[in-house]
């Protein structure tokens, strides 16, 4: 019987790289697959993953129906055996039901990758639907690090370092960013609260360093 399953976790945790290994497997055993994605950070109609590997994908936009898209497919004769959806936070609500009723009235294997979760750790519209939806949800494997060695479990967004909490919920971006760049640093839930990213928390060590060394002095 044909599953939706949510591939879940934080930024850079390997989603984009399990997407595509999940497609090389099954592809190399016959099975027909169409992959989808929707603003990926290398640009548009691809799925990249930060180890290297990239490959073209229909990009999704406001209008995709992904029932269209399947029966399309089946009408030109192709069977269309699973479908992988990248960047699925980004979709809508609705179309996380196109996914679900594709699985169930055309037997086609939907896996979904997305992250949860925004900057404010909200639900994205179309990741609270595949929770709300999904036969399973999974959560990967490898573990994103927190700058405190804790897992990672959230997604700061950040302006030259220091975590914002203003601004919309889409901008497109990645970890690691330098300067004064829009970026993304995932964190602990602890310090996610405390708004304390990785150059937040040397910049309150080096203050400390410098008022203790005065007392010393
Ligand atoms: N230089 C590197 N060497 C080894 N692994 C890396 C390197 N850069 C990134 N990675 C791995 O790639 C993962 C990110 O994979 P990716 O599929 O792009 O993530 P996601 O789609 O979840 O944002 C990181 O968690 C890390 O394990
Ligand atoms: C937290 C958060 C993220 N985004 C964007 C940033 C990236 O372009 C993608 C996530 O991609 P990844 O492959 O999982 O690294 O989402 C956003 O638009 N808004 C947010 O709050």
């Amino acid at each position: 019987m044909a599953e939706l399953v949510f591939f879940s976790g934080t930024m850079d945790c390997g989603k984009s790289t399990l997407a595509l290994q999940m497609h090389h497997n099954h592809a190399a055993r016959g099975r027909d697959g169409v992959l989808f994605t929707r603003q990926d950070r290398a640009g548009t109609a691809t799925i990249s993953s930060r180890l290297g590997l990239t490959r073209h994908a229909c990009e999704v936009g406001d209008t995709t129906d992904f029932w269209a898209e399947v029966v399309t497919r089946r009408t030109q004769g192709r069977p269309v055996d699973y479908l992988v959806a990248d960047e699925a936070q980004f979709y809508t609500a609705e179309q996380v039901e196109q996914l679900a009723r594709v699985v169930d009235e055309l037997d086609a294997d939907v896996f979904a990758f997305g992250i949860t979760t925004d900057f404010r750790a909200r639900l994205f519209p179309g990741s609270a639907r595949l929770v709300e939806l999904a036969d399973r949800v999974e959560v990967l494997q490898v573990r994103a690090l927190c700058w405190c060695g804790a897992r990672a479990t959230h997604n700061a967004r950040t302006v030259g370092g220091a975590m914002v909490v203003e601004g919309a919920q889409v901008v497109v971006g990645d970890v690691g960013a330098s300067g004064s760049q829009v970026g993304y640093e995932v964190l602990c839930r602890r310090h996610h609260v405390r708004r304390m990213t990785a150059a937040t928390a040397r910049a309150v060590h080096a203050h400390a360093d410098a008022v203790l060394f005065e007392q010393d002095a």
